[in-house]
């Protein structure tokens, strides 16, 4: 592989002979791929059962595989039914630190594309509330996109900056995830723009944002709360010596060991400028490991008091004309009760999740679950509905089936033929939504999202 000479002259002066030899040769070796499936949607016995294509347990991760480098996981109909994220294994291993736990509060601060914030929400099992942010404006879209194909109801998407983020939030979260802007130099293997765009001014750079984001990280976190830090890539200035600052700047942040299994190592106190070493309390994952394509990450807890912020509960609300055209949907197409906890932006529908707050100074994509639009005289149910609920929770559903070619059309945006008149119906694969069709008089109009069915051809 073509390295920048200055990358391969720097890790030569860090590492052993025997280290440098064997890492960059792991470098020529194809990338490994994974997958984690959804908890959300099925049990682990269900997947291995279902699982499309042959796969290998990720050790330290219990919903991850390994997926063979020729399968093409994203063309499975199972994939836009959310019953998997295709995810580097490696970026498993620092949701597993982070154990997040159901009824808490937890921020993903750095969220988009989402192979976190799932996976987070996915621990939660629905309760509690994840605060998924992403600073960037375009990448927060697709990260919306992941949590609604996920079906996850207890999220809200934030698209604000770190700073502005804890305005609102002084010492509100049980635990956050700070899944750092790095240098990327444990995607060398997948992905050759970073190894173009790598350059030791951007290794500085990015240590420099890290130590930023960390301290605004510092604020929003609870006493007691933990925080763990995590990159992608190599360079001690990102990784250890970030920490030692983090350290130095509060004295209230205590590192917490990491219990490595095989493939992960410690991380190097000799790295950092105090060579505390309390650092190899961190973790490394190296692509020779064999286990995934290189990662850090650090666990601290917060031992400072800190007073947390006094945000109210948003109370629900719905303008009761409008309450009287999504009450008819709810009525004939589910067998659910959703009331209670409905609010309303202008002509959307939200489900709001227990204990959301009340936010006005921040940029909210999604608050909660989406559940549809008001149009004129009638309620449209949303995308992200079809794909929170199971195939019980509807009256009518059309079925397809994943070894045949008939859920193409549907994903292609085409009518369908019925023999039924059943208005609004779930359309599943193998009993997994997909998205709504409306049936009228022995006709499905396909509802499934313009956007996705491009995406979802590609
Ligand atoms: C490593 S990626 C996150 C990957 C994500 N956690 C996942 O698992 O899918 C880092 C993210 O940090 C965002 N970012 C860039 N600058 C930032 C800043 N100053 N503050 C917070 N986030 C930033 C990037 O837009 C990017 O989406």
């Amino acid at each position: 592989m073509k390295l920048p000479e200055s990358f391969k002259e720097k890790m030569a002066g860090l590492l052993s002979r025997k280290e440098y030899t064997s890492f960059i040769s792991s470098l020529d070796e194809k990338p490994l791929k994974g997958l984690r499936f959804n908890p959300l949607k099925m049990t682990s016995g269900e997947w291995e059962e279902r699982a499309p294509f042959p796969l290998k347990p990720v050790p330290f991760c219990p919903t991850g595989y390994y997926v063979d480098e020729e399968e093409k996981p994203g063309k499975h109909p199972y994939h836009l039914a959310g019953l998997y994220y295709i995810q580097e294994p490696s970026a498993m291993a620092p949701v597993e630190v982070l154990d997040p736990k159901p009824g808490e509060q937890i921020l993903d601060l750095s969220a988009a594309p989402g192979g976190k914030s799932t996976q987070i929400a996915g621990k939660m099992k629905g309760k509690g509330l994840l605060v998924a942010n992403e600073i960037h404006p375009k990448r927060v879209k697709v990260l919306v996109e992941n949590i609604e194909r996920m079906g996850i109801t207890n999220a809200i998407v934030t698209s604000e900056s770190p700073e502005n983020l804890s305005q609102t939030f002084t010492g509100w979260f049980d635990r956050i995830l700070v899944d750092a802007p790095c240098s990327g130099e444990g995607m060398f293997r997948k992905d050759p723009e970073a190894r173009e765009f790598w350059s030791i001014q951007h290794v500085e750079k990015c240590s420099i944002t890290q130590r930023k984001i960390l301290d605004h990280a510092y604020a929003m976190l609870k006493t007691n709360g933990v925080l763990v830090y995590s990159t992608c890539t190599f360079s001690p200035e990102e990784n250890e010596q970030t920490i030692e600052q983090l350290l130095h700047r509060y004295p209230g942040l205590k590192l917490e060991s990491i219990e490595k299994g095989p493939g992960m190592e410690d991380g190097r106190p000799e790295w950092s400028i105090h060579q505390h070493q309390s650092l190899t309390y961190t973790a490394r994952i190296w692509p020779q490991s064999g286990i995934g394509e290189g990662h850090f990450i650090a666990k601290l807890r917060k031992t400072e008091e800190t007073t947390p912020s006094s945000l109210p509960v948003k109370q629900a609300r719905v303008k009761k004309g409008d309450l009287a055209m999504f009450e008819p949907f709810a009525r004939t197409c589910l067998n659910m009760d959703l009331s209670g906890s409905l609010y309303q932006v202008k002509q959307q529908l939200f489900m709001l999740p227990e204990g959301y707050p009340d936010l006005k100074q921040v940029n909210i994509l999604r608050g909660g679950l989406h559940l549809g639009t008001f149009k004129k005289n009638r309620f449209e149910p949303a995308h992200a509905l079809a794909m929170a609920l199971r195939e019980d929770q509807v009256q009518h559903t059309l079925n397809l089936k994943s070894d045949s070619d008939h859920w193409k059309p549907y994903i292609r945006g085409e009518t369908m033929q019925t023999d039924t008149d059943h208005g609004w119906t779930l359309v599943t694969i193998d009993g997994y939504p997909l998205g709504w069709g409306k049936d009228v008089k022995g006709v499905l109009k396909n509802f499934y999202p313009k956007r996705l069915r491009l995406l979802s051809l590609k």
